[in-house]
């Protein structure tokens, strides 16, 4: 792996803190392995691409982001844009007002006649100012109300299409790293953009309205206008497109930091952080990463102040300029003096409102980049949703088969499944044995519809998965290796989407020994498992497998897969499991595919599948495994061996 290139931001080597063992910087990643991963391909071709073909795409951005606030609420959408518009449209009125006033007030006469003139036009001025404010009004609530919604429809989206993906995708980086920079900034970009796109659309109409005037004053003043606020924009623009870059070069590096900064603060690691006095180098990785996350900004915040300022001080040249044309402008007799005092107070609100349009508009180029991400994430979403299914929801299994399965990760380099064929009859047990990265939780994904092969195929019942879709799990129980802790009430962790039925509730706590465990609880089946809130419970590794294990049994399945169910149980808590699924097996008619390292738990299995490196090397009964030289009878009596002998056979 290459060293990073800010070596001062690299935290010192161990010797020198007094860490041992603290990690060296390629721990974290090289600084190209985090500034440039797989899915910032089209970083360099942003950096590429002109300002101009960017400004292009505003036309697409804003009419997505309209179609997501139509979406939202079209009502609050309308009312929004039918109040700005006319407050836009009353600014002008004002400004011809204050002309009418000014002619008065300016007119030959005694001061009280001249005052007494003014009045119906000031009148008229505070009219609108009135009527200005209240339509301000109605627009800022219509679109707070409408930002709110569309965040809600955004929220719903990305969980819906990512709730839906096949499993594969969240082994797939650009998939994963797409995700979470929508989850991170992009999805909440989509109603600021909503609400820059609203805004920036007031800006318009307000400038168009303003403009008129401007030109019916003098045409002169309209360019000397422009010259005046196009530097700023220009320097708005290109510091947020350095924003974006930065930000979107650092994204893999902060997802880094923020799983270490997870690990740092979690309950489930803090044993083991302290236990392998891991403090010192987790600090120094989050401290590395962190490092250059700071150099990067503050290189990108002193970029923009540079830039920024050049656009100043061009702007501020023009606007000098445009004050001296106006000057000749009445010197000369060009313009009466009525008209220039209107014209000073038209160009200081038309350079205000335009500075703001162009604010905005680069509010709405930079919340489109992040917005991009957002619509990037949900296209690549859609892809990894399963097809639609083209059979019918499956019938009662009679076979399930794996036949010929290559099977490789998006990220592995080796096939995890070599060519492999096995099947599982109805009310069958079959158990899948092997060392540990010879394939079999991968197999057992596959045989629960988890995961495509890449090659061959899994049928049930002769119905391709794919044909099946999503419906082949309906029909499938899982006790999963790494099961979920999920942050609900012991009842809910068992039944999980289903409804309670609580005959099935305490039949599958009794076959997982989950009773044990629930009965010990202050709130019995309602208690809470997760810590984090008051009256949430930890439970030991164990109950917690127990609990899983439940899962497993309440469902109603035609088969059940169990991979590694009793790693943390105790010998007796085990020795019940073992009994007892067999039991579950008899009593629901349910195949079962087990999976374990405890070699004298497969010994009554229907047949065994050995796995090793992706292949099936052997399979068929206990009896006749051990009645050959081979993987199995070598690692049954290896087992056996540890046991003193006491299980061989
Ligand atoms: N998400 C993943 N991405 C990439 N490779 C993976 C992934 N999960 C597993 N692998 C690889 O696939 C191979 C098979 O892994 P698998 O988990 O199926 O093995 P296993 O037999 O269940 O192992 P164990 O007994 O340790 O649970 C291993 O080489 C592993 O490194």
């Amino acid at each position: 792996m290459r060293r990073s290139r800010s070596r001062s931001t690299d935290p010192e080597p161990a010797a020198e803190t007094g860490a041992p063992g603290a990690a060296t910087p390629s721990d974290t990643g090289s600084e190209e392995d985090l500034a440039a991963p797989k899915w910032n391909f089209f970083a360099d071709e942003l950096q590429r691409t002109s300002l101009w073909t960017k400004l292009t795409r505003m036309p697409s951005l804003t009419a997505a982001a309209v179609g997501w606030a139509w979406r939202a609420n079209r009502r609050d959408l309308l009312l929004a844009l039918g109040a700005s518009t006319v407050a836009a449209v009353l600014a002008a009125v004002s400004l011809v007002s204050v002309t009418w006033v000014l002619d008065a007030l300016l007119a030959e006469g005694p001061i009280t006649a001249r005052v007494r003139a003014a009045l119906p036009a000031v009148a008229v001025v505070a009219g609108v100012a009135a009527l200005s404010l209240a339509v301000r009004l109605v627009s800022e609530l219509a679109l707070s109300r409408l930002s709110t919604q569309t965040e809600r429809i955004v929220e719903t989206e990305l969980f819906d299409l990512t709730t839906q993906a096949r499993l594969i995708a969240f082994d797939d980086e650009e998939w994963a790293d797409a995700m979470y920079r929508a989850r991170d900034r992009g999805m909440y970009e989509v109603p600021r953009m909503v609400t820059a796109t609203l805004d920036g659309l007031t800006g318009l109409v307000s400038l168009l309205s303003l403009g008129g005037v401007l030109a019916v004053l003098h045409p002169l003043l309209l360019p000397l206008l422009l010259v005046s606020v196009v530097p700023t924009g220009w320097a708005a623009t290109r510091a947020a497109r350095m924003e974006y870059e930065a930000q979107r070069r650092l994204s893999t590096g902060r997802r880094r930091r923020w799983i270490l900064g997870d690990r740092m603060a979690s309950r489930d690691s803090a044993a083991e952080l302290r236990s392998y006095t891991m403090r010192d180098s987790l600090m120094a990785d989050y401290g590395s990463l962190a490092d250059r996350e700071r150099e990067t900004m503050l290189a990108v915040a002193w970029s923009q102040t540079r830039t920024r300022a050049v656009g100043g001080i061009i702007s501020g040249a023009a606007t000098a300029l445009t004050y001296t044309a106006l000057g000749v402008l009445l010197v000369t007799g060009a313009m009466p003096l009525a008209a220039v005092g209107t014209a000073v107070l038209a160009l200081q609100r038309t350079q205000g409102q335009m500075q703001q349009l162009l604010y905005t508009l680069n509010r709405v180029y930079e919340c489109g980049l992040y917005f991009a991400d957002f619509t990037e994430y949900c296209t690549l979403a859609r892809a990894a949703l399963p097809p639609a299914p083209t059979a019918p929801p499956p019938a009662r299994l009679e076979r399930l088969e794996v036949r010929d399965a290559v099977f490789t990760y998006p990220t592995g380099e080796e096939p995890a499944l070599r060519g492999v064929s096995v099947h599982v009859d109805k009310g069958e047990t079959v158990a899948l044995v092997g060392e540990n990265g010879s394939g079999k939780s991968t197999l057992a994904r596959l045989l629960g519809g988890l995961y495509s092969p890449q090659e061959g195929g899994v049928t049930w019942n002769s119905a391709d998965f794919t044909a099946i879709g999503p419906a082949v799990c309906e029909r499938i129980s899982v006790i999963i290796q790494d099961h979920t802790r999920w942050p609900m009430t012991a009842r809910r962790n068992v039944t999980m989407a289903q409804g309670c039925d609580p005959a099935r509730l305490e039949e599958a706590a009794r076959l997982s020994g989950t009773d044990e465990v629930v009965n010990d609880l202050a709130r019995g089946w309602d208690t809470l498992l997760d810590t984090t809130f008051a009256s949430g419970v930890n439970l030991s590794g164990g109950q917690w497998q127990r609990i899983a294990g439940a899962r497993g049994f309440y469902r109603t399945a035609d088969l059940l897969i169990a991979d590694e169910p009793t790693s943390a149980l105790d010998a007796r808590a085990e020795a019940r499991f073992f009994t007892t699924i067999g039991e579950h097996a008899a009593r629901t008619g349910a195949a079962v595919v087990l999976i374990t390292h405890r070699m004298a738990s497969v010994r009554t299995a229907d047949r065994i599948y050995v796995l090793d490196d992706g292949r099936i090397i052997q399979h068929g009964t206990h009896a006749e495994l051990m009645a050959v030289p081979g993987r199995y009878r070598e690692l049954y009596t290896l087992q056996a061996d540890a046991y003193g002998g006491a299980d061989r056979e």
